[in-house]
């Protein structure tokens, strides 16, 4: 679904990644670790088509990325909801900007809603929800419109500890139910190895592949499991290399 060919990126004299190669599969759940500027938020924009490589090709279902796409969402730290529109119209708020129609979208945002434990909440204004609930909404808009492919920059990274555990958990629900393509950039190593198919370690700038681990364990998960706790060290092991 994703493929990414000898791509590197500088900014002026900075470069962020160097000779980067991934496929992506359909419905995969790769995620993306290392080190704070290391180029995992450019290799996010690359694939969304916010960024132009300065080598190589990024491919995303077959066709070169040349901008945004509309079957490509973005999930950023923040929520990133507008304050004064309710719960139900920030889920819809891609829908308007694609320019389709919100009433054919409006029983798919409801489910969404129902699905990560919101039913109820539609008219709420995003001031009245926490931090956990927002982040929640931005799930919900990031799948109103069925991507194909979900990229996601550190969504829990803002949460307090025992919210984002939640969330971690409730994203593998939702994947498990609705499954995806899905790049997830973390600097959480147990997140990482909760969610993903696979791991890709990135050494420090420019970020290259260093490693690419596959958590081959059956789903779903819970943090603290034995067979985690395995694949944690090994990765804590695989960052300690490249940072040495
Ligand atoms: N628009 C930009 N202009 C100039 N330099 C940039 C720009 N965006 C990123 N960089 C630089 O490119 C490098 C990679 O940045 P990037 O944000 O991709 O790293 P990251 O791994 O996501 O970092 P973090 O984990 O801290 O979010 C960094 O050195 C950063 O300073």
């Amino acid at each position: 679904m994703i493929s990414l060919h000898g791509v590197s990126h500088t900014f002026g004299n900075v470069e962020a990644l160097a000779g980067i190669d991934l496929e992506v599969g359909e419905h995969e759940f790769v995620a993306v670790i290392g080190r704070s500027g290391c180029g995992k938020s450019t290799l996010l924009r690359l694939i969304a088509g916010l960024l132009t490589p300065s080598e190589g090709q990024v491919l995303v279902a077959g066709d070169r990325v040349a901008k945004p796409r509309r079957d490509v969402s973005f999930m950023f730290q923040q929520p990133a909801l507008l304050p004064w529109r309710s719960v139900l119209s920030n889920v819809l708020l891609p829908i308007e900007i694609f320019g389709f129609t919100r009433r054919e979208y409006r029983d798919r945002a409801h489910e969404l809603l129902d699905l990560v434990g919101l039913g109820g909440f539609e008219k709420r204004l995003p001031h009245e929800l926490s931090g956990g609930m927002r982040q929640r909404v931005s799930l919900c808009r990031s799948l109103i419109q069925s991507p194909r492919v979900m990229l996601m920059d550190e969504p829990f990274s803002a949460l307090d500890a025992i919210t984002r555990t939640e969330l971690s958990e409730e994203l593998q629900r939702v994947q498990l139910e609705l499954p995806r393509t899905v790049v997830f950039v973390t600097h959480s190593i147990d997140e990482a190895v909760l969610l993903a198919d696979r791991i890709v370690v990135l050494s420090p700038r420019p970020g290259r592949i260093h490693k690419i681990v596959d958590v081959d364990l059956p789903r779903p998960r819970a943090l603290g499991q034995v067979e985690l706790d395995q694949v944690s060290r090994e990765l804590r092991g695989l960052l300690a290399e490249v940072t040495a």
